[in-house]
Order: structure tokens, then C-alpha cells, then sequence
């Protein structure tokens, strides 16, 4: 199992800082944090509560005006976010929604055909509160995909979903991202979401990054695989906590 040999394409990385500090108060929050994710790397961020996850996220999306620190960082130019809570505004209709902010003659085409691929076709004119949560996370995931990203910043984006639904959602991000290519940084407090989706998986300790493993696994991926546990055991022992051995499939790699 290799740490993270950095990114292989010749594009430039959707990601890089270079010694990037945030602090609140006396804290430093992110310490000299160096990083570079590739374009079209899918990339997890894990780290226990408090740890810095959704500071180094504000930064990258450039929403953290006023927090004092230093360093640089830079990010491509279509730059999408997605947060626990899908952020849709009440007083529009979905499509309006996922074409917000869009020019040109052809945003309600692409609108539409977002819409689709989240299997929202026939929801364009409906409100959100008319939508489920997975739903609701769904037009938020058009949302981001219509403005085409070179990068998705994902906060816990289904943190709030049931069991079942997450599931659901996770093959959903997989597939789309596979279509589509952007780079994903998906910060999330579950090593099994990470293992499943991301290719890589970052912890953040102590305001640095303590692991950056490579997730040289086939996708779709069982998370009942030997190789699937092997992953998630390392990273629950990064993260402090004690794994629990899972049953294990005869057939699985
Ligand atoms: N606006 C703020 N003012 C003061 N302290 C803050 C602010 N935002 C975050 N912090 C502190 O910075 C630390 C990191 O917070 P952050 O939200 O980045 O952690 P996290 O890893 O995303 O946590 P969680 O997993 O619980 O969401 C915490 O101790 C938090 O209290």
C-alpha cells in the first residue's frame, strides 16, 4: 500500500499551496500545509473533529475573507461547492436554481441536461422544499456539475442523508465523476466513504496533513474486499479509532 506518489498528468494541478497557514486567535488552525492535488484527482480529506477540514475548505473556495494567516494557494478558475446542506434558494424554482448565475443562450439546455443526469428530469419546475433530501443534494450536485468545474470542493455533502440514500449518492458522485473528470477534494468524517469514492485520502492532524495514502483499488468497490478493509483499518488507526473487523466476501479482489 504506497503513499501518494503525486499527481501523473502533465495539466496543471487544480490544487497547490505552498506553507499555508490559518489561524483564529492564538491558534493556528492549518500549519504550513503544502498540497497538491492533480486535475482530475478525487481526493478525500479526513481528520477528526476540529481538525481543520473545513477551514483548508473555505480557503481553497476563497470564503474565509478576514481569518487571519499566510502562505499561497491556488485553484483553477471554475471552482464549484457543495455543502452538507444543499444551499438551494426557497424562492426558486429547481432549474432556476441550478442555472443561477449562468449566461448565455444555452444555460437552460445544460440546466436541463444536469438535471438529468442526476435523474431529475421532470423536477425542473418544482420548488425545492417539494424535493427529498437526497433529491434536494442531487439538484445541488447539477448545480455544481453545469458550471463544468475544474474543481469540486465538497463539504460533507451527504452528511445529512439516511443510510440507503448515501448510497445511492456515492455511486451517483462516482459515476458523474468519472464522466466529467474534475478534480474532488470531499472532506468527510467517514474512512469508508473515503476508501469507496476518493483515490487518494488525506487525514489532517494538528493542522497538517499526517497521511496521504494512495487508494490503488478498482472501482466499483466492495467495502467487504479484503484490500477495502486494508484501507480503511490503516486510516482508522491514523485517526485514533480501533477497527472493527467486517465479515469478508469469498469472490471479492
Ligand atoms: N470562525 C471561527 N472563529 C474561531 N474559531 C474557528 C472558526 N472557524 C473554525 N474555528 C476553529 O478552528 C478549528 C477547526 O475548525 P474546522 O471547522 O475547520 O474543523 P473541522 O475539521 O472541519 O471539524 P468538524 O469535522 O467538526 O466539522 C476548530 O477548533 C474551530 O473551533
Amino acid at each position: 500500500m504506497a503513499t501518494h506518489p503525486g499527481p501523473l498528468t502533465a495539466a496543471p494541478p487544480a490544487i497547490r499551496t505552498s506553507r499555508l497557514v490559518r489561524r483564529f486567535g492564538e491558534r493556528e488552525v492549518l500549519r504550513e500545509i503544502d498540497l497538491t492535488v492533480g486535475a482530475g484527482e478525487f481526493t478525500a480529506l479526513l481528520g477528526r473533529s476540529g481538525s481543520g477540514k473545513s477551514t483548508l475548505l473555505r480557503a481553497l473556495s476563497g470564503l474565509d475573507h478576514g481569518v487571519r494567516g499566510s502562505g499561497e494557494l491556488a485553484v483553477p478558475e471554475r471552482v464549484s461547492l457543495s455543502f452538507q446542506d444543499s444551499r438551494l434558494l426557497p424562492w426558486l424554482r429547481v432549474l432556476d436554481n441550478v442555472v443561477l448565475g449562468l449566461g448565455g443562450r444555452r444555460a437552460e439546455d445544460r440546466g436541463r441536461e444536469a438535471l438529468a443526469e442526476v435523474g431529475l428530469a421532470g423536477r425542473e419546475r418544482s420548488w425545492p422544499h417539494e424535493l427529498s433530501g437526497g433529491e434536494q443534494q442531487r439538484a445541488a450536485l447539477a448545480r455544481a456539475l453545469v458550471r463544468e468545474p475544474e474543481l469540486l470542493l465538497a463539504d460533507e455533502p451527504f452528511g445529512a442523508l439516511d443510510a440507503l440514500t448515501r448510497i445511492k449518492m456515492h455511486g451517483l458522485l462516482r459515476e458523474l465523476y468519472e464522466r466529467h473528470r474534475p478534480a474532488v477534494l470531499l472532506v468527510t468524517h467517514d474512512v469508508d466513504e473515503a476508501v469507496e469514492l476518493a483515490d487518494r485520502v488525506l487525514v489532517l492532524e494538528e493542522g497538517r496533513i499526517a497521511v496521504d495514502l494512495a487508494v490503488d483499488l478498482p472501482t466499483p468497490r466492495s467495502r467487504r474486499a479484503p484490500r477495502f478493509q486494508e484501507y480503511r483499518d490503516r486510516l482508522l488507526t491514523a485517526l485514533g479509532v480501533h477497527p472493527e473487523p467486517v465479515p469478508s466476501e469469498k469472490n471479492d479482489a
